[in-house]
């Protein structure tokens, strides 16, 4: 089965759990304790072609939607697209303590959660959506900590909306 070979297994993390009614909308629990440096969740996207923007903007996949580098096959030039997240990805709120980080890999078209810390059980689970908001923070008093994702390739890409 050659195909098998190139599959990505997709991780969920069993101590996540989606809840409802919280004050920043449904959010992303932790029932148990997880440590610090574990992927939680491996979400495929959904990459919508850069054409589709405009209109992508005024709908609410909009607020729901991560930037996303492709590069044009023509000029070589990188640009950047809108990326919705299936799975759990889409659910993560917004925290400046943020304690998960996230990556995106262009090549298999996924992004990886991971925490960032050592995490207790009832916490949520947060990542940060950048500098630029497009909502009133539940939570704006907290300190703002660095991001996980400094890693990549575009350092500017980051969740928000620009
Ligand atoms: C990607 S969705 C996250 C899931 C969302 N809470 C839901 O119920 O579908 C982003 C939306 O969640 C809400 N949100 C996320 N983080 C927040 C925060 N720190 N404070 C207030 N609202 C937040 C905002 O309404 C934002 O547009």
């Amino acid at each position: 089965m050659p195909l098998l070979s190139h599959g990505i297994a997709l991780e969920r993390h069993q101590a996540l759990l989606l809840v409802s009614g919280t004050p920043k909308g449904r959010g992303v629990f932790a029932k148990s304790a997880i440590p610090a440096g574990t992927i939680i969740e491996t979400c495929p996207v959904l990459i919508f072609p850069l054409g589709d923007l405009e209109r992508l903007k005024a709908t609410l996949v909009d607020q729901y939607s991560y930037n996303w580098p492709v590069r044009d096959a023509v000029s070589g030039k990188v640009a950047v697209t809108q990326a919705l997240a299936l799975g759990l990805g889409s659910m993560f709120n917004h925290a400046r303590d943020q304690n998960v980080g996230f990556r995106r890999d262009g090549e298999k078209e996924v992004i990886v959660y991971r925490t960032l810390r050592d995490v207790q059980a009832g916490e949520e689970l947060c990542i940060s959506y950048g500098a630029h908001l497009w909502f009133e923070e539940v939570d704006a008093g907290r300190e703002e900590v660095g991001e996980w994702d400094e890693e990549l390739p575009l350092e500017a890409i980051r969740v928000d909306k620009d």
